[in-house]
């Protein structure tokens, strides 16, 4: 019998987290029933992702992510940034802090106006795939599609990113399928969207998928700080390049919104 579940919802340029501050480490993890549940949209209260922030000896806390199929995810970048948020609202950090998620420590930082400026980890490099595009490891697995002009917004994200993330190359350990398509003035933001695994559909933004797509258009002319527009909002990656092909240095930045609190 589960006990009341106080939670805050956050979302992050749309793409939405039940957030719980777990503390005390009473949530089951091993629960993955009631993750999913809780994530439903149509018979829980509805998300892309559920994240407890728990105390960590070494850390300001710790974050651990869950996917809305109810099963630990890896690095989510959005949700790092609402996590970032959530830990203020609580009075766990004022504005700079260094938390541990699932792919190792991040430092970030969160403005007055709530902007929340987080570190990723250094990416090693990417992989060209012929037939299928780029795919590089942000801290979650992405395939990363440069489109022609004009047709993003008519694309089936769902039909197509599903196949992929489904299909022979990608279907023993998933990948994210992000569809990019380039600015067509200088100025203009690279325009993205994204299949997420776990969530198995569209989400209107997910951050580990633009910082892939923000490292693969540097081979693309795309030179730091990279803007990108999602569906859900305006997100924003600075990198290093380095000679060897990695990249270090890599902060995503953007809004992280509380959306409400309740019990359940
Ligand atoms: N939405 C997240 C990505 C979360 C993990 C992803 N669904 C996966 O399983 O790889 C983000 O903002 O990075």
């Amino acid at each position: 019998m589960s006990t009341t579940l106080h939670f805050c919802k956050y979302q992050g340029t749309g793409n939405d987290f039940v957030m719980v501050d777990d503390r005390a480490n009473q949530f089951d993890a091993a629960d993955h029933q009631r993750v999913r549940h809780l994530c439903d949209r149509r018979r829980g209260i509805g998300a892309d992702g559920l994240i407890l922030l728990r105390q960590h000896p070494e850390y300001d806390f710790e974050m651990v992510y869950f996917n809305a199929d109810g099963h630990l995810g890896s690095m989510c970048g959005n949700g790092g940034r609402c996590t970032v948020a959530f830990a203020r609202r609580l009075g766990v950090i004022e504005t700079d802090t260094r938390f541990l998620a699932t792919d190792g420590p991040h430092e970030a930082r969160i403005e007055a106006d709530g902007l929340v400026h987080l570190r990723m980890q250094d990416v090693r490099g990417q992989q060209e795939i012929d037939d299928y595009g780029v795919f590089l490891d942000t801290g979650s697995p992405h395939l990363v599609r440069f489109e022609p002009t004009g047709i993003l917004a008519g694309l089936d994200v769902f039909a197509e990113g599903r196949a992929l993330r489904n299909g022979e190359l990608f279907r023993q350990k998933g990948t994210n399928v992000n569809f990019v398509e380039a600015p067509v003035a200088p100025g203009q933001p690279w325009q993205v969207r994204t299949y997420e695994r776990g969530v198995e559909d569209e989400t209107l933004s997910c951050g580990t998928g633009v910082t892939a797509v923000a490292l693969a258009a540097s081979r693309h002319g795309a030179a730091s700080p990279v803007q990108l527009r999602t569906p859900g909002g305006e997100l924003q990656v600075a990198f290093e390049a380095q000679p060897d092909g990695s990249f270090t240095h890599i902060y995503l930045s953007g809004p992280a919104t509380f959306v409400f609190e309740g019990e359940v």
